[in-house]
């Protein structure tokens, strides 16, 4: 203590003073003091048993010597009862190891895990926990494969346009063992069980089973977290995750390209993960397993944003990765029901998952304040670049990816919408992100012209999301998410129409592209003037706008919007040569019209009034 006399400084030393000592007569016995007994997952064997199910061989009656808690804490092992028969039939030396199985932990704990096991893994300034996914910054959609059987055969688009890739059930169970034999080879595993889907109806119960803590962090993010008494009483899943991304599949193998495999049966209902530890490729997947078992029963998946006004009114914002939904639905005057995957029951609609997943390439506390302050304990940064000394992150580098991204918790934006559901949309907008400048930053579209852009799909896949693309490029992504879907693009399309119909939605086509000129010559459409465009859309301000009509597509265009100069409305204004703008409007109609060819001969739902309508609907040149 200072000394309040003669500015001399003392310090008391004398240990006899009045306040309380510590209850601790040792050094250990204080630390134990340190950690209260948590009440949460029981130590009973039923997850374990369960774990275990997943983690067997084929080959094999029993899973390996599982056993709970971190072998840090050096507790002796206690493995899963039925474990000791398995050693009867032990067939090799690896059924003599342990692996600990890390259940369910906490953003904290999993903070703890990441820091001791990657020496990428640190804390922001902010208190989001940063870390690099490797090799792979983006998914890997030509390294996915989805097992071809008798039924999936029938059911499921292949071919050209498809993003089924195949590969048959042998292969699939070859790559699931050597998955399997990588994470059983491991000192620990983290186990996480969660659930999809926010309509209780229709939740889907799933086991991420992985190697890196950052993993379980995500899907703890991003996927809905179970209550304790939901775990306890959770039981099976419904699909379990294999990412063992950290090992490489064998290039080798039967229907392998490359060292990375995403593999889906959905006979058995799983998916393993080998050679990309890219966390969105689990997310993704899910998506991809939503997007086949959702329409079975009559609901459509979605890719799409989704929020609500106050008074009720709920709009979807479609749209390829990098085209705005999650910047768009995160919106500080709504709640935001969802920022990426959604489906459309008869009831309404609901998110699937229980977090966001945010690009953060460029992010400005200004534009985006609501993901901005997202980023905080718990948040995963995935491969951004800090300051090594304030651990101050630097958004606007892109030395690692411009696929810069941070998974947070839905309810880490304070007017998130929880329970995540809502009633049935009143506004369809398509965002698409148009690299050469030509579309209108916003057309009202009728239920053919919906359909028309809905199934084309066309944006630019912008650069880092998928492996390979450093620039915007062109594409025609059918139901602007193709590598997700797994029907025929025409199926979610009918779906799609019957419930516009139905509950009287209407389509909005918005750019968030380029204006001014293509990629590299014009500017991206800025994020204010989207926003009121949005905001006009969302308050019935343009239903009621005066329209005038584009030539080529045939848009109907307003003529003003509060808050947006008028001039940019019709992007022929933005051109300087007029020319070039013509021909880059012509060949872009020229895509559109080649892209849609194969999609000519399939009829959209009952109504064949409807398909002729769509096809009318295109570019007129
Ligand atoms: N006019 C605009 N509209 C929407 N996003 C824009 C616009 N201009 C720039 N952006 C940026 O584009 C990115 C859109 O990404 P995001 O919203 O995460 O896409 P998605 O959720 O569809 O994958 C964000 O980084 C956002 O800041
Ligand atoms: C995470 C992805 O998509 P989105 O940008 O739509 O969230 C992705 O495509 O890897
Ligand atoms: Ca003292
Ligand atoms: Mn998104």
């Amino acid at each position: 203590m200072a000394s309040p006399n003669g500015g001399v400084t003392t310090y008391d030393y004398d240990d006899s003073d009045s306040a309380a000592p510590v209850r601790a007569q040792t050094i250990e016995e204080l630390h134990s003091l340190q950690r209260k007994a948590a009440t949460a997952i029981k130590d009973g064997a039923s997850p374990l048993q369960s774990i275990s199910a997943s983690l067997a061989s084929l080959a094999r009656e029993y899973g390996p010597n599982l056993v709970k808690g971190d072998p840090e804490a050096k507790v002796a092992p206690v493995p899963v009862k039925h474990q000791q028969a398995s050693a009867t039939i032990a067939s090799s030396d690896s059924s003599l190891k342990f692996t600990h199985v890390l259940y369910n932990l906490s953003p904290a704990e999993l903070y703890e895990q990441a820091f001791g096991q990657k020496k990428s893994s640190f804390i922001t300034s902010t208190g989001a926990l940063a870390t690099l996914s490797g090799a792979k910054t983006g998914r890997s959609p030509r390294d996915k494969r989805v097992v071809k059987d008798e039924t999936t055969e029938k059911e499921l688009w292949w071919g050209k346009g498809s993003p089924n890739i195949e590969m048959d059930e042998r292969q699939f169970v070859i790559n699931r063992e050597r998955a399997l034999d990588y994470l059983n080879s491991l000192d620990k595993v983290y186990v996480n069980d969660q659930f999809l889907n926010w309509d209780p109806e229709n939740r889907i119960k799933v086991r991420i089973i992985t190697s890196r803590a950052y993993h379980a962090l995500f899907m703890h993010n991003m996927c809905i977290r179970p209550t304790e008494e939901e775990l306890e009483t959770f039981g099976t899943p419904d699909f379990t995750i294999y990412n063992a991304g950290e090992f490489p599949a064998n290039r080798y193998a039967n229907y392998m390209t490359s060292s990375t495999s995403i593999n889906i049966s959905l006979a058995r209902r799983e998916m393993v993960i080998l050679g990309t530890q890219y966390a969105g490729e689990m997310k993704k997947g899910l998506f991809g397993v939503m997007h086949y078992l959702m329409p079975k029963r009559g609901i459509l998946s979605l890719h799409s944003g989704c929020n609500m006004g106050k008074e009720g009114d709920v709009a979807l914002f479609f749209g390829l990765s990098g085209t705005g939904k999650t910047t768009l639905s995160t919106d500080h005057n709504r709640l935001l029901i969802g920022d990426d995957e959604h489906c459309w029951s008869d009831s309404g609609v609901s998110n699937i998952e229980g977090g966001c997943y945010a690009k953060c390439i460029d992010l400005s506390q200004e534009k985006e304040p609501d993901i901005w302050n997202a980023i905080k304990f718990g948040t995963v940064l995935e491969n951004v670049v800090f300051n090594e000394r304030t651990r101050e992150v630097d958004y606007a580098d892109k030395s690692i990816t411009e696929n810069t991204r941070a998974a947070y918790p839905i309810e880490f934006i304070p007017n998130a919408l929880i329970p995540c559901v809502g009633p049935h949309p009143k506004n369809v907008i398509l965002l698409a992100c148009d690299a050469y400048g030509v579309l209108p930053p916003v057309s009202k579209l009728n239920l053919a012209q919906t359909m028309y852009h809905f199934i084309s799909g066309y944006t630019a896949i912008v650069a880092g999301t998928e492996d390979g693309i450093k620039e915007p490029t062109a594409t025609f992504s059918a139901c602007f998410g193709a590598a997700f879907i797994m029907y025929h693009p025409t199926k979610y399309a009918a779906m799609l129409a019957e419930k516009m119909q139905k509950y009287g939605a209407t389509g909005w086509l918005v750019n968030t592209g380029w204006s001014g000129g293509r990629y590299g010559v014009g500017s991206r459409i800025k994020l204010p003037y989207t926003r009121k465009i949005i905001d006009a859309i969302h308050s019935g301000e343009l239903l009621t706008a005066n329209y005038k009509k584009t030539e080529v597509f045939g848009l109907e265009i307003p003529t003003g919007i509060d808050g947006v100069p008028s001039e940019i409305l019709d992007p022929v204004n933005t051109w300087t040569d007029k020319g070039a703008y013509k021909e880059t409007l012509l060949k872009l109609a020229g895509l559109f019209k080649n892209n849609f060819e194969v999609f000519a001969s399939y009829k959209i739902g009952d109504d064949s009034s409807l398909t002729d309508q769509i096809l009318a609907a295109g570019p007129n040149f």
